[in-house]
């Protein structure tokens, strides 16, 4: 069945290269489910993964990964050929075109290999993640960033518990909307059924097989009871491939598209931009998502992940804007904007600068923190104008006028 969904493309025109999410549902059986368990159960090490993600300055960390993963150590599962006949059904439900999205094209030289073998030799690890009451939650992430030299693509899920197994635990996703047919099967989809691109939650039925870019914020919502296990396989572009991709699509117009979507892109010599297009299409996904109407504005961490993707790519000024998203999105601008603004103030007689400038630079980094999360503040705007009143005269030199910074503090 396919499901290729050609959305995206309507905000900028784009009509070739959507940010896809192809969902199958049924795409193996409850009895290959528990063969693909008895499989990792039995031929995988055991991860646990516990760790709380460091939130922004002044944010409490209450984002956090408990997860136990059965991993693939060194591929042994993969190299003895145990995963064969999975990959196998992954690519017959791709068509023609999905597999080219999905595997990239044949650059690059070499022998056509069929589409699993592709497949296969496109995957980067596997894994089983386990889901229960102890390690119950994966909070909003993503899989790949710029530059991060993981050439990860996309990922590829398959849900291996019944539904009664476990209660939580929703895949809650960045991306597309599915079409009408899947309706009635929990997704979020708008009551006209027409494709968009929102906050998804997904409750995929044992068997279901769907493939989302890594690059998209998701999450695994708290699992209250039983145990959720599904199969994770993280494929990458392959070798190699990037000219041939690159030539095709066209690096420079993609680039000025990611630059479009998150401000001046600044030139990194020190880690060229691969992938154009992919970082293309997710800066579309994030405007989207991050928009009024796409479901995902009001989450604070994923305001996060958009502004670490932009720092990534190498868009400070954007990035910092979508962290102040952040502050904003907590519901809590106010408090954090005062906060940040006592920053500021205590910054000016803060012993530890070893200048009268350097205090004033960082109270002005803190004043214009606060600024950026709650613009429209006239005290804040009165107290920036006046620190930065205060460092300009400090930089003409000695001759400006005395007890700036007493007369700040004041007007702060
Ligand atoms: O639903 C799951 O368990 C996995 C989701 C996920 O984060 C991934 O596959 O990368
Ligand atoms: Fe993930």
């Amino acid at each position: 069945m396919l499901l290729l969904l050609p959305a995206a493309a309507t905000a900028t025109g784009r009509s070739d290269e959507p940010a896809p999410v192809l969902y199958f549902p049924a795409a193996f059986t409850a009895a290959e489910c528990s063969s693909i368990a008895r499989i990792f159960t039995e031929g995988a090490s055991l991860e646990v993964d516990e760790r709380s993600i460091p939130n922004l300055p002044r944010m409490a960390d209450d984002y956090g990964v408990a997860r136990l993963n059965r991993f693939d150590e060194g591929g042994r599962l993969q190299a003895a050929g145990a995963l064969d006949w999975v990959y196998e059904r992954v690519a017959a439900h791709l068509s023609p075109a999905m597999a080219t999205r999905v595997l990239g094209g044949h650059g690059g030289g070499g022998e056509r290999s069929s589409t699993a073998q592709r497949l296969g030799s496109l995957v980067e690890f596997s894994l089983m993640h386990e889901f229960d009451e102890r390690h119950s939650r994966f909070d909003w992430h993503v899989d790949t960033k710029p530059r991060d030299g993981t050439r990860r693509t996309f990922n590829v899920n398959v849900m291996l518990s019944a539904g009664g197994d476990y209660s939580g635990g929703e895949l809650r996703l960045g991306a597309q909307t599915f079409p009408r047919p899947f309706q009635d099967r929990s997704w979020n989809l708008p009551a006209t059924g027409e494709l968009r691109l929102g906050a998804q939650t997904l409750r995929p039925q044992q068997g279901d097989l769907y493939l989302y870019a890594a690059s998209l914020p998701h999450a695994v919502a708290r699992v209250s009871g039983g145990r959720r296990r599904t199969l994770v396989v993280a494929l990458r572009q392959g070798r190699g491939e990037e000219a041939a991709a690159a030539a095709e699509a066209g690096v420079a117009a993609a680039e000025a598209e990611v630059a479009a979507a998150g401000a001046e892109v600044a030139a990194r010599p020190d880690a060229p931009l691969e992938r154009a297009a992919y970082w293309a299409e997710t800066a579309e996904a994030y405007a989207a998502l991050l928009s009024p109407g796409g479901g995902l504005a009001t989450e604070p961490k994923v305001h996060l992940l958009h502004g670490e993707f932009l720092e990534a790519l190498g868009a400070p000024d954007a990035a910092r804007g979508a962290f102040c998203s952040s502050y904003r999105a907590s519901g809590e601008a106010h408090a954090y904007a005062e906060a940040f603004m006592a920053d500021g103030v205590a910054a000016l007689s803060d012993a530890a600068q070893p200048s009268p400038l350097q205090r004033h630079e960082l109270a002005l980094s803190y004043l214009g923190m606060a600024h950026c999360i709650a613009p429209a503040t006239p005290e804040l705007e009165e107290g920036l104008a006046a620190v930065r009143r205060a460092r300009d005269a400090l930089l003409r030199g000695a001759d400006g006028p005395p007890g700036e910074e007493g007369t700040v503090k004041q007007e702060l």
